[in-house]
């Protein structure tokens, strides 16, 4: 379970320029949850993704997961347990090691909470079998070096390191956003079919209402640095694009840019 008890983040707290990006939050994630966050444009949700993640080290309030108080601990200290996936697809792989290498790192980000992979050959046949899954025919090229590839099979890459970690946490901050159309439709299919498998507790920031809807069993709704709803599988199944934004706006809040680009185009 990962609890976020009476969280606080202040930026430049006492200055001129403070900004208040969380305020008072508690959300509790239950283990294997689903669970999408939408909000306006500094709601607070990158926030909300780097406070889980230890990027962010809230001002007040404790950060629990899996009954350990990990508050304290640095995004890299929480690294075998949580795995984070950004929108930038350069930014979750190193360009110049070449593919198996990445994939091997990601396995010992795994290891060091106890998975054990014995041999190299165990190994490789491991990273394939993930790679290969893809259907991106990646599993032929281990040895090419990352940066050649294009930013829809990084993206995918990047899941798939995120699968070896074997996480208890999974963190998609708007994953998807970068990508162009068609390969959104890959990488969100691969999503699906990863937090599945792996069945660790997932939050993704989306700006995207169709995704925010469609997938997971649970959907929070964000606005100034508070959870303004927060719908289970049943509701969310019953609420439409349009109420979802009504519920938005409805905040006061005007919706993103990328929101209402999406909803103008469906
Ligand atoms: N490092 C920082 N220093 C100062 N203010 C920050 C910092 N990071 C975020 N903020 C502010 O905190 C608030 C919440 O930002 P956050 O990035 O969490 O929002 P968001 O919901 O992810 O927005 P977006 O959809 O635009 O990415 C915003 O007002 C933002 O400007």
């Amino acid at each position: 379970m990962l609890r976020l008890a009476d969280i606080d983040l202040i930026y430049n707290a006492g200055r001129a320029d403070e900004v208040v990006a969380l305020r008072n939050l508690n959300v509790t994630f239950d283990r294997g949850q689903f669970v999408t966050v939408v909000g306006t444009n500094g709601a607070g949700k990158s926030s909300l993704i780097q406070t889980i993640s230890g990027a962010a080290r809230p001002t007040r309030g404790r950060v629990h997961l899996d009954g350990r108080d990990v508050t304290r601990l640095p995004d890299h200290r929480r690294a075998g347990w949580i795995a984070r996936v950004f929108d930038d697809p350069r930014a979750g792989t190193a360009p110049e090691l070449s593919i198996e290498d990445n994939l091997a790192l990601a396995m010992a980000r795994g290891r060091a909470r106890g998975l054990r992979f014995a041999v190299t050959a165990r190994r490789r046949a491991v990273m394939r079998e993930h790679v290969a899954g893809l259907g991106l025919g990646l599993e032929n090229r281990l040895a090419d070096r990352v940066g050649l590839l294009s930013a829809g099979q990084r993206q995918s890459l990047t899941m798939v390191m995120a699968a070896l970690s074997a996480p208890s946490v999974l963190l998609l901050d708007e994953h998807l956003a970068a990508l162009d159309p068609g390969t959104t439709a890959t990488v969100l299919a691969l999503t699906t079919e990863l937090v599945r498998e792996l069945g660790a507790t997932t939050v993704m920031v989306t700006h995207n209402m169709d995704h925010a809807l469609a997938l997971g069993d649970r959907l929070l709704v964000m606005s100034r640095g508070r959870v303004i709803a927060d719908y289970d599988g049943t509701e969310k199944s019953e609420m439409t694009v349009g109420g979802l934004i009504d519920r938005i706006t409805g905040a006061g809040d005007a919706l993103s840019d990328r929101s209402a680009l999406i909803e103008k185009v469906a």
